[in-house]
């Protein structure tokens, strides 16, 4: 992969007969020389930067009419790769836009990879890794508040923390070389200087780090398995939560065979919840198979909900269930309160769910046919994952795992250091772990990263991006 080539990809998502604009983006030296050569514009118009053409893409051997266009021009550096930036705006759907790129390919221009027009606005300064990351993390929210996180960080919110950090232990690493370097010449290390210094990095790289788990959450979202007996209303429950007629609900037990799935937003995060089969003994083949896709998803899920029919109460069935399941975090959701008496039932369930050693779980009442306990539900569920701690994070920035792993070495590092002054160690050895304090959060903002974690990085972006 050259920086020097012109490159060419389609910037918006396509798909057949949708959109209705597309966009080519060209980023590099040849981009105007390339656009030059298939985009005709009146002679009135000027090739200036910053400013919008109209005009028309032929192909320039057969000169046969492509599209209507407009075209932007970005001139470097005042571009987003900090290179020349032309975009070809095209008619939307499938054909315009890919037969405008393959002019751009034959023109000399060579497909762009996955995330470079982003690897190239970092590797040119327009950007840190950690807003290049932000890019990614936008473009896949799934949630406003994901959106939120990510245009936080986008806007340098982490990089500028990080920018702090960083000059803070260059500071105390300076101090401790001069001393190395000028002994005599100068007055001795102030150690609570020092320390405390070492001290608010250190905190302000926990403030951080707290903000992790709330990342992991916005960007991974949760899945959520509704499980339980056939008939109970597992179905009718992903209905009226994702407010659609997803899954078949009919009163013939064993309705649902195959694994259905809807998604939500539950308090910003992201959740994917899955119906499953009915779990039962079976004769017949494909309710079978359903079934054991149903154990499947109730294992592999962040989350259970466990459905019981509260006008049949819990039974030995729904223990056989429930013991499937109990090494997940489990909600209890007793549909069908409709049909009973509430207080009475609430009360009694609680008794035989203690008397079956179930301890402390989580019940919710619920009439799913009558949308009825969806909010009790979604704060039951925020409880469950601990949103609470989550939205006590008082930054609006959420790292990611890696950030998180390289913060963690922040952390350690500079405990090291600590340990170093306690024992009086010689001054060499403080300096070995700042600098590896240092060196951890240059891979965070990208100042010290290996090509290989750019290339995990920016491999998980899409082509165009
Ligand atoms: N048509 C279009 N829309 C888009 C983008 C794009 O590339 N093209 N973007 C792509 O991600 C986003 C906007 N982000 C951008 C970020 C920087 C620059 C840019 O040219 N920056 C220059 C000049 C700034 C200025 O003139 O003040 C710079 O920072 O030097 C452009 C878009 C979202 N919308
Ligand atoms: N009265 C009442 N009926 C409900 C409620 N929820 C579901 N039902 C009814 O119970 C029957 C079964 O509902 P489903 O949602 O298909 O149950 P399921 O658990 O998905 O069933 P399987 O897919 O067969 O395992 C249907 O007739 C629903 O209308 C409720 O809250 N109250
Ligand atoms: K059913
Ligand atoms: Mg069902």
């Amino acid at each position: 992969m050259s920086l020097s080539d012109t490159i060419a990809a389609i910037a918006t998502a396509i798909s057949p007969q949708q959109g209705s604009v597309g966009i080519v983006r060209l980023s590099g030296d040849r981009a105007v020389a390339i656009a030059k050569t298939i985009f005709k514009t009146s002679k009135r118009q000027k090739w200036q930067s910053h400013r919008l053409l109209y005009g028309y893409v032929r192909d320039p051997k057969t000169d046969c009419l492509i599209d209507e266009c407009l075209l932007l021009l970005m001139k470097a550096p005042r571009s987003f790769t900090r290179e020349d930036v032309v975009e070809l705006h095209c008619h939307g759907g499938i054909m315009a836009v890919q037969q405008v790129l393959n002019l751009c390919l034959e023109q000399g221009a060579r497909l762009a990879e996955a995330g470079e027009f982003s690897l190239r606005a970092f590797l040119h300064g327009r950007i840190d890794l950690t807003q290049a990351e932000s890019i990614h993390d936008l473009v896949g929210a799934k949630s406003p508040q994901a959106a939120q996180a990510a245009i936080a960080s986008l806007r340098g919110k982490l990089a500028q923390s990080l920018k702090y950090l960083r000059g803070k232990c260059l500071h105390i690493l300076t101090e401790i070389e001069a001393r190395i370097d000028f002994e005599e010449d100068l007055p001795p290390l102030d150690l609570g200087w020092l320390q405390s210094e070492l001290e608010a990095v250190a905190a302000e790289s926990q403030k951080i780090l707290a903000t992790a788990d709330r990342g992991e959450l916005l960007r991974m979202g949760l899945k959520v398995a509704i499980v339980g007996r056939p008939n109970v209303g597992k179905s009718s429950l992903l209905n009226a939560w994702s407010r659609s007629d997803r899954a078949i609900v009919t009163d013939l037990p064993g309705t649902t065979r195959d694994v259905v799935d809807s998604q939500l937003v539950v308090g910003g995060i992201p959740i994917q919840v899955l119906d499953t089969a009915g779990i039962r003994e079976t004769e017949d083949i494909v309710e079978q198979i359903g079934v054991a896709r149903s154990r499947q998803a109730a294992l592999s899920a962040d989350l259970v909900l466990m459905v019981i029919d509260g006008l049949v109460g819990w039974t030995e069935r729904d223990l056989e269930i429930f013991e499937l399941v109990r090494d997940r975090p489990v909600i209890l959701v007793v549909n069908k309160m409709d049909l009973v008496n509430y207080e009475l039932r609430i009360t009694n369930y609680e008794l035989r769910i203690m008397n079956y050693g179930l301890g402390q779980l989580p019940i919710v009442p619920m009439a799913a046919a009558l949308n009825q306990g969806l909010e009790d539900l979604e704060a039951k569920i925020l409880q469950v994952i601990h949103q609470e701690a989550i939205a006590a994070a008082d930054l609006d920035v959420a790292i990611n795992q890696r950030q998180k792993a390289c913060l963690l070495r922040v952390v350690q590092a500079l405990a090291n250091v600590q340990i170093a002054i306690a024992d009086q160690l010689p001054l060499d050895f403080w300096t070995i772990d700042l600098r590896a304090a240092i060196a951890a959060i240059g891979e965070i903002t990208g100042e010290e990263v290996t090509e290989s974690v750019l290339d995990q990085i920016f491999s998980r972006f899409c082509i165009g991006k």
